[in-house]
């Protein structure tokens, strides 16, 4: 592994080792950002997160190579005392922490504004006051629907890209109206990234901001019933995982039209490293970080998901694979939706040279092959034994 070899940056200059706090790496990005880290890098994980269990493989046993290196701090920053010294000890905090299903959007709207806004408040008060860097995680969804979605169904415009790019430092930031509740998540980000803006502008923060496009892969949210909540509803990657598990229908919400590019989660993560370790290149900047090929609507993800799991698993798909649902049964009240996600690469590649390599099908076939092979066993096991789950 690199860690003994001198690493250098994309200028060519070596890289000292850092210390980095990873505020909710216990989470899926987090637990990909760690493992990446730990296996690639000599630098030093501060792990803070309310759960550990996605990266309870790198903290145990104690005789793993990256030992030392990565500490676990069960943390919940909505009221640590500990969180200011934790980012005077760091070089670069990354902050993760927010609550981003949808299914909370318009149910939990005051927590979802909090986690997203109020809580992240400290993390960039004590980075700026301390001047330490800040990579923080914002979204997509500051963008929410784009400028075409108000043209006519059949207009020619709605092909142009003028129309539906996501570019950075052009598109504006389209909410629908204040009881549409789904938005209360996108608008306390884009608040969060606006403050975050103002303290580089007026009090030299050195930070950067990523908006991430659907990033998915192994360990992403949970399977009902099995890893979280029966009745809860996660990110769309598990509420289909657990259907193809269970061989139920795949659930099409307002028939499965609005569109989504998805990105491996392992290319994704290449591109944060590169921002860890070229902070010339990053700081100052926002960045779209997604794979423009990988575009479907939703409908088209259940049935390319609903192919391959047929192949990973043996077994033969449902004859009536999909069964649509109206988003009020699904999400309730005040469920809106952002119709069309491709992201603007320019700044991306120009600052940081990266591009996402993996097609759709390679990464849901991986993805889907550790569904299979993580939670299989248990679904059969809670199916024939209901009142046990
Ligand atoms: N996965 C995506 O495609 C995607 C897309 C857009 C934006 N994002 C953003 O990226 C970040 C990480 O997303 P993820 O997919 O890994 O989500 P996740 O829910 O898997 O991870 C978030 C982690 O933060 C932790 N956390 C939340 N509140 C906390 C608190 N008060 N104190 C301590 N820990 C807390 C959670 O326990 C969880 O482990 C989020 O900010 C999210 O909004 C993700
Ligand atoms: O079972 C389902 C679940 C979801 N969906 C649909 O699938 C689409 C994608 O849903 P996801 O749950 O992945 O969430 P979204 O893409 O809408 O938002 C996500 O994107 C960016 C991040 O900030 C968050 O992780 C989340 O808000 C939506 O149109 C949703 O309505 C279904 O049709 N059926």
């Amino acid at each position: 592994m690199a860690a003994s070899t001198v690493r250098t940056n994309l200028d060519g200059k070596p890289l000292n080792p850092l210390t980095i706090l990873m505020i909710g790496a216990g989470g899926f990005i987090g637990s990909h950002l760690c493992e990446k880290i730990l296996q690639e890098t000599p630098h030093k994980i501060l792990a803070l997160d309310v759960y550990s269990d996605k990266i309870k493989h790198l903290l145990e046993p104690e005789s793993l190579e990256w030992a030392g290196r990565i500490q676990f701090h069960r943390i919940n920053i909505k009221h640590d005392s500990r969180l200011e010294g934790l980012i005077k000890m760091s070089d670069l905090t990354i902050n993760l922490a927010a609550i981003c299903t949808p299914a909370d959007y318009n149910t939990r709207p005051l927590d979802t504004i909090y986690s997203n806004f109020i809580d992240a408040l400290p993390v960039v008060k004590y980075c700026s006051e301390n001047g330490k860097r800040l990579i923080h995680f914002s979204t997509c969804e500051v963008y929410g629907k784009t400028i075409g979605s108000f043209l006519p169904k059949d207009s020619p415009l709605r092909q142009d890209p003028a129309y539906y790019l996501l570019k950075e430092d052009d598109s504006p930031c389209i909410f629908g109206s204040i009881e549409k509740q789904r938005w209360s998540y996108a608008c306390a980000k884009q608040l969060i990234e606006r403050l975050i803006y103002a303290e580089g502008a007026e009090n030299g923060l050195e930070f950067t901001i990523v908006r991430p496009f659907n990033w998915i892969g192994p360990r992403m949210d949970f399977i009902p019933g099995i890893d979280g909540p029966s009745e809860g509803v996660p990110r769309v990657l598990a509420c289909f995982s657990n259907a193809l598990l269970r061989r139920e229908q795949l659930k099409l919400v307002d028939g499965g039209e609005s569109q989504r590019t998805f990105v491996y989660i392992k290319d994704a993560i290449e591109a944060v490293l590169l921002m860890i370790e070229n902070p010339d290149r990053a700081n100052g900047h926002i960045f779209n970080v997604g794979n423009p090929n990988n575009e479907v609507t939703v409908r088209q993800l259940a049935e390319m998901m609903t192919a391959v799991y047929a192949n990973v698993s043996g077994e033969p798909a449902l004859e009536e694979p999909t069964v649509d649902v109206s988003s009020k049964e699904f999400y309730g009240e005040g469920y809106d939706d952002s119709d069309k996600r491709i992201p603007d690469m320019t700044i991306i590649n120009k600052q940081l040279g990266w591009n996402p390599k993996t097609s759709l099908w390679d990464l849901l076939d991986s993805t889907l092959t550790y569904q299979h092979k993580t939670y299989a066993e248990a679904i059969k096991k809670v199916i024939s034994h209901p009142t046990t789950s």
